[in-house]
């Protein structure tokens, strides 16, 4: 890494370069709506009980990334931080539930939205033994980063946030979170940097499709398609 600066990995250079799709992932006008406090609660309920689907289906996902850490990892470090994340999920899917009853929202019989059965079906290719660290990693900072930005964004100052979506808010955008977005990062450039062209390639390919993906998660919760 000598000569580069910290700010300089292939994530990085890749956020640059998408940077109208990746600000359309991470300032959605959903997430703006929030931020204005504008949002319209049946949108929010929506997004709640679309979510829980997707994190239940997100849980075999990082534990997929995690089978590959301790296959892959050099120091064992990467396997903590992935660890860390899937241990974390456990707490969020209780959060979910409390939050849902909070908003006489059921999260039995919901009808999975289209966008999100697409979504879901989209991280399932990426479990596959075949899908390579670099790849699988480079897809998990991106959906995790997707989430950070976009909540944080609701909490800075002069945002106009319902004080009853702010521990929302706080789940995703607070600082803690935003450490193991850039632990991962970190990872995910690491071994981008030894990963062979084609991998790179598919990488960054992943990487734009987790962002088409989050923005149609964003419109189906704002606009309901
Ligand atoms: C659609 C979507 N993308 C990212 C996240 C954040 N990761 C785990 O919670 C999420 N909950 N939902």
């Amino acid at each position: 890494m000598e000569g580069k600066t910290k700010e300089e990995g292939i994530i990085e250079r890749w956020v640059m370069k998408h940077l109208l799709l990746y600000t359309g992932a991470t300032r959605h006008p959903f997430i703006l709506s929030i931020r204005d406090g504008s949002v319209d609660i049946s949108s929010f309920k929506r997004w709640l009980e679309q979510d829980y689907i997707f994190v239940r289906e997100f849980v075999p996902f990082v534990a997929s990334v995690l089978l590959k850490a301790c296959k892959n990892s050099e120091d064992g470090n990467d396997m903590e931080v992935i660890l860390g994340g899937l241990a974390s999920l456990n707490d969020e899917i209780a959060w979910f539930k409390s939050e849902a009853s909070k908003w006489d929202v059921s999260l039995s019989n919901t009808v999975v939205h289209k966008a999100n059965q697409t979504y879901c079906r989209f991280l399932e290719s990426l479990m596959s033994r075949e899908v390579e660290y670099a790849l699988a990693l480079t897809a998990l900072w991106a959906i995790e980063a997707t989430y950070q930005e976009s909540f944080a964004h609701c909490l800075e100052d002069g945002s106009k946030t319902p004080p009853e979506l702010q521990e929302t808010c706080r789940r995703w955008g607070n600082e803690g979170f935003g450490e193991y977005c850039r632990s991962l990062k970190k990872i995910a450039n690491r071994y981008l940097e030894k990963a062979s062209a084609d991998v790179i390639a598919k990488a960054e390919v992943t990487l734009l499709h987790v962002l088409e993906h989050e923005v149609e998660f964003w419109n189906m919760s704002h606009r309901g398609t």
